[in-house]
């Protein structure tokens, strides 16, 4: 098991946002989450990357306890997300914007980083705008960043969070080609999405979170057709 989640916790206040969650991945899997707004989604990529401490429960990389292991470390040990509101460093390039990433988040050697940061560009499509400032992107290419950025750290679970958002569908295809294309590639995956079909795409099996718990987890398709996924999450009873 490349992540085990165990019994996860964490309140701000009286709010409960993540209440027992529970959930494993396997290395090579490409694993979505579904749920409503507010429904703990993005806090969970909080608690697995470090950013958010949990009041209880345990999360394992590799079978190592890494509840209480710094974000940084994390991210050398290979976990790493994007950010549903791209924050390029905006007067870097973008290859400087994924260097930071293989450098500081991977501490790769700077000939070994540009080969890399090189080999993502490719691969993400930005190749054509390595000498753009990251300020001046449209929002496809600020979307395509964030996700080379995380890339650039040369993640085993790579964490995305809502990349396919007011994306055109043209776009939108262009990006699941490019996170199948990563999968493919070996890098583990936990998709957080809105845009349904985008994640069917690509990944295998659903997890379908609501006020904070797991109410539904399994094959994509088979979760999608479930009556209380489909009321709680479509907004449409079967
Ligand atoms: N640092 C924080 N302090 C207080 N409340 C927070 C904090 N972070 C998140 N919340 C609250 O926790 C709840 C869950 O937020 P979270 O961003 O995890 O949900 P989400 O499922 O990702 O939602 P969305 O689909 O809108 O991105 C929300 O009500 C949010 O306002």
């Amino acid at each position: 098991m490349l992540l085990a989640l165990q019994d996860l916790h964490k309140a701000y206040g009286s709010l409960v946002v993540t209440d027992g969650v529970s959930l494993s991945v396997t290395q090579g899997e490409a694993l979505g989450v579904i749920g409503p707004n507010g429904a703990g989604k993005t806090t969970l990529f909080g608690l697995i990357t470090g950013a958010v401490r949990p009041d209880a429960g345990s999360i394992r990389l590799d079978g190592q306890d890494i509840t209480a292991l710094p974000a940084a470390q994390r991210c050398l040990a290979g976990i790493c997300r994007s950010h549903q509101i791209p924050h390029p460093f905006e007067k870097l390039t973008v290859f400087e914007n994924l260097l930071v990433g293989a450098c500081f988040g991977r501490r790769m050697r700077e000939a070994d980083a540009a080969d890399w940061c090189a080999e993502v560009l490719e691969l993400t499509g930005l190749l054509p705008k390595a000498n753009r400032l990251g300020g001046s992107l449209t929002l496809l290419d600020r979307k395509r960043l964030e996700l080379a950025r995380a890339l650039a750290t040369r993640p085993r679970l790579l964490l995305l969070d809502e990349i396919a958002g007011g994306l055109t569908e043209a776009e939108c295809q262009a990006l699941v080609g490019t996170v199948a294309a990563i999968h493919r590639g070996g890098t583990t995956i936990i998709w957080i999405e809105h845009i349904v079909h985008a994640l069917l795409a690509v990944v295998g099996r659903l997890t379908v979170l609501n006020f904070g718990r797991k109410i539904a987890e399994g094959e994509a398709r088979g979760v999608m057709d479930l009556a209380e996924v489909r009321e709680i999450y479509l907004g449409s009873p079967v």
